[in-house]
């Protein structure tokens, strides 16, 4: 596959001159053994395995149960001394995200994270799922148990809803669920029972309404943000997880909409779940269906204990009290924030937090348990939760490869807007060079403009290809990660049913743009010439594409994705044939024609179309044949078949690419280090505090109202606070 060229065999299959091609062609023809034989667990390494386990992925034949059946295994996390440091290089300082945070997260019930933007929120929700992403200028230490286990020793179920709902755009509701219960539960095999399993989660997440309405996304209006949020969750409800975690799931939707999702999330939380929520100033209604709060400010914690009245009344002692018709929440927020409007309110806000904070941690350090941390609790849901050792890949490989082909199908089928513009970029693109080169003549001038028109033609298409590619793959990239690590299926199905999904939609713009510019140039007219262009023009397309996922499967983001693309392929097409002959290309870079999709383009439209072509002539040195324009070209001697030989040779070689790429680069998540027993403070239990004990830390101060209190007093009239004697 590496070996590209076709024009000199011997010299092309010692890709680089030393052998180099040979391991390459290797390493791709083990890889394509690999992506397209067997069953599902011949592509994915045990590790692999190992850690969608880990990740809480549906392992075993009772959790499949349990997802059918609805039934969630109860499960209590508890975390201790959780903190997370960040060594900034430059100014070789640590900066805590997280210091010393306690907590514990109990089954049905809704548990909020709430603090102030930067206070660590999301970090804590990150660290409590592991799914903090790993950076060696992390550290992050403490201890996370789940049912009394360390973490580390334990795999169970939870979803994790983020921010950013990863959809893909033209499935329906209903096509998204249905399609998502077929790849995670195989077990539900008739369509009969997969349907009412549908219909139960579109009613308990309230989707009935939008059923059959398509997901949208910026081109096309769908369903509402909230609607969104509540497939997602529905998407993550399918394995039934123990528990959920959903960071800010009401950023950006509307008052109504967030309501009904944190309603949801409060049912999810009845029916059993351990709901985890990061959110930033909830409104009253909202924060009435917490059942336990964790009010965090720069990585610290202030309070963490039941909802409703108990922080309230925690903070009354502290002389801030909760006007009434005050949301509560507000009042919170408000209380942990520092003031930045002037340096005084600075300096007091922070006086006031910082009493706050150690007021918090020394009412933690009076709460002693009998037994240590790690062996408080051996639970019976232990042993449900407890790693398994041989996993078994539930689905066969063809099953996930037809129900992906199915969903890739859809996707690129119904793309109504992008499609439209794909086809009308082709159209007009064909309009105006065809009208630049308008009904070439057989003038020796004419040399030099079909040649020109063939490179501008190759370009064009591959450009059109790629940009289409990397604009939207990076998006469907992090689906597919997200699904992949729940173990939905393998990148061997995927990526075929990606690739043959896309033939038909994919051929019909280059067979526009082929269709108009042919007769507008007059190009060597007949039918057999005009079919092969068509086919050059796009197994070209198709090979941009694969370059397109390569890039997309490298680059982080969309707009990294968008910058490398056209760089790469700038590389391609000054080495296409055109502007640097082949036989004049310094050594160093002669590869790269060998692997420049537009060079093998532009070569295979050159024959196709100067071939058996005779120019008018005067002079002995005019051109008089199509061979000898080709000569020129340092292209005779070549058939089209090696075109077509070396597009399909590099198309497999992007798609290999690509597989390797989305196989290594797998999410690496930050290790928790564990603390030794006699560092970690008393755990924090989430009961109501005793007044008596506050009473007891803090001498009983007058009582004011919040809003007079965090007024901002002028500095010499601050006053020491309260909690600095304790
Ligand atoms: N991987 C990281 N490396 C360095 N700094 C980080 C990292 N992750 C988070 N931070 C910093 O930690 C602080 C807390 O970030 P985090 O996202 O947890 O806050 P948040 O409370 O969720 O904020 P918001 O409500 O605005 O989303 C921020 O200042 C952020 O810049």
């Amino acid at each position: 596959m590496v070996c590209l060229g076709g024009k000199m065999v011997g010299q092309v299959v010692k890709f680089g001159g030393n052998g180099f091609g040979q391991v390459l062609a290797a390493a791709a023809v083990a890889i394509l053994v690999r992506l397209f034989s067997g069953p599902g667990p011949a592509l994915l390494p045990e590790d692999e395995f190992a850690d969608d386990e880990k990740n809480g992925v549906p392992g075993d034949d009772k959790a499949g149960e349990a997802s059918v059946n609805g039934k969630v295994v109860p499960v209590t996390i508890r975390w201790n001394n959780i903190t997370c440091s960040f060594s900034d290089k430059s100014s070789k300082q640590v900066r805590f995200l997280l210091k010393n945070v306690s907590g514990e997260a109990k089954p049905g019930r809704l548990l909020a994270i709430m603090g102030p933007s930067g206070s660590g929120k999301t970090t804590l929700l990150n660290v409590l799922a592991r799914q903090l992403m790993a950076s060696p200028r992390l550290h992050l230490s403490g201890l996370l148990e789940v049912n009394g286990i360390p973490i580390s020793n334990i795999a169970y179920k939870f979803a994790y809803v983020r921010q950013e709902d990863l959809l893909f755009s033209q499935l329906t509701v209903r096509e998204t669920l249905s399609l998502a219960a077929e790849l995670q539960l195989p077990e539900i095999s008739s369509v009969e029972e997969r349907d009412e399993f549908v219909n139960n989660l579109l009613f308990k997440l309230g989707l009935v309404s939008c059923a059959d309405s398509i997901v949208g996304d910026a081109k096309v209006r769908g369903i509402s943000g909230g609607e969104k949020k509540r497939l997602s969750l529905a998407c993550e409800l399918i394995a039934s997880p123990s528990v959920i975690f959903a960071d800010e799931p009401t950023t950006g939707l509307d008052a109504f909409q967030a309501e009904r999702v944190m309603e949801t999330l409060r049912q999810l939380a009845q029916d059993g779940h351990t709901v985890i929520c990061s959110i930033h100033q909830p409104r009253g209604s909202v924060y009435s269906k917490f059942d336990d709060i964790v009010l965090l400010t720069e990585g610290a914690l202030v309070y963490a204990g039941p909802a409703h009245d108990e922080p309230l009344a925690y903070f009354t002692k502290f002389g801030y009290r909760c006007s009434d018709h005050v949301n509560p929440a507000e009042f919170l927020a408000d209380l942990i924030s520092v003031d930045y409007s002037s340096a005084e309110s600075v300096y007091s806000s922070r006086k006031r937090i910082d009493g706050l904070v150690e007021s918090f941690s020394e009412q933690l350090s009076t709460v002693l348990y009998a037994t240590p941390f790690a062996s408080r609790e051996s639970p019976k849901n232990g042993k449900k939760l407890s790693k398994k050792t041989v996993v078994k890949r539930k689905e066969t490989w063809w099953r996930q490869f037809w129900l992906l082909l199915k969903r890739a199908w859809m996707q690129a089928s119904r793309d109504g807007p992008t499609n439209k513009v794909r086809a009308r970029m082709s159209i007009a693109s064909a309009i105006i060079f065809g009208s630049v080169f308008w009904r070439m003549g057989r003038s020796q001038t004419s040399i030099q403009d079909r040649m020109g028109l063939l490179q501008v033609a190759a370009i064009n298409t591959a450009m059109a290809a790629l940009t289409k590619t990397v604009g939207v793959f990076p998006k469907e990239r992090a689906i597919v990660d997200r699904e992949r690590a729940k173990g939905s299926y393998a990148l061997g199905p995927y990526l075929l049913s990606k690739l043959i999904a896309e033939i038909p939609v994919g051929a019909a713009f280059p067979l526009m743009f082929g269709a108009v510019l042919y007769p507008m140039a007059r190009l060597h007219p007949t039918l057999s010439r005009f079919g092969k262009f068509c086919g050059i023009v796009t197994a070209e397309s198709f090979a941009a594409s694969a370059m397109g996922l390569t890039v997309g499967a490298m680059a982080p983001t969309t707009e990294a994705a968008m910058a490398l693309g056209p760089s790469l392929m700038t590389v391609f097409i000054v080495f296409g044939g055109y502007y640097v002959n082949a036989d004049n290309t310094p050594i160093i870079f002669r590869w790269i024609p060998n692997v420049s999709l537009i060079r093998w383009a532009f070569q295979g439209l050159c024959i196709n179309e100067f071939s058996g072509l005779k120019f008018d002539h005067q002079h002995s040195f005019d051109i008089e044949t199509g061979e000898q324009a080709l000569e020129r070209l340092s292209f005779g001697g070549s058939h089209i078949n090696d075109t077509v030989i070396a597009q399909s040779r590099i198309l497999l070689f992007w798609y290999c690419t690509t597989y390797l790429i989305l196989q290594k680069n797998k999410p690496k998540y930050q290790q928790l280090e564990s603390l030794p027993l006699e560092q970690i403070q008393p755990q924090l239990q989430l009961e109501p505090v005793e007044p008596d004990k506050v009473k007891q830390l803090n001498p009983p101060m007058k009582q004011v109202e919040l809003n007079q209190q965090l007024e901002s007093p002028a500095l010499d009239q601050i006053r020491p606070f309260i909690l600095e004697g304790l």
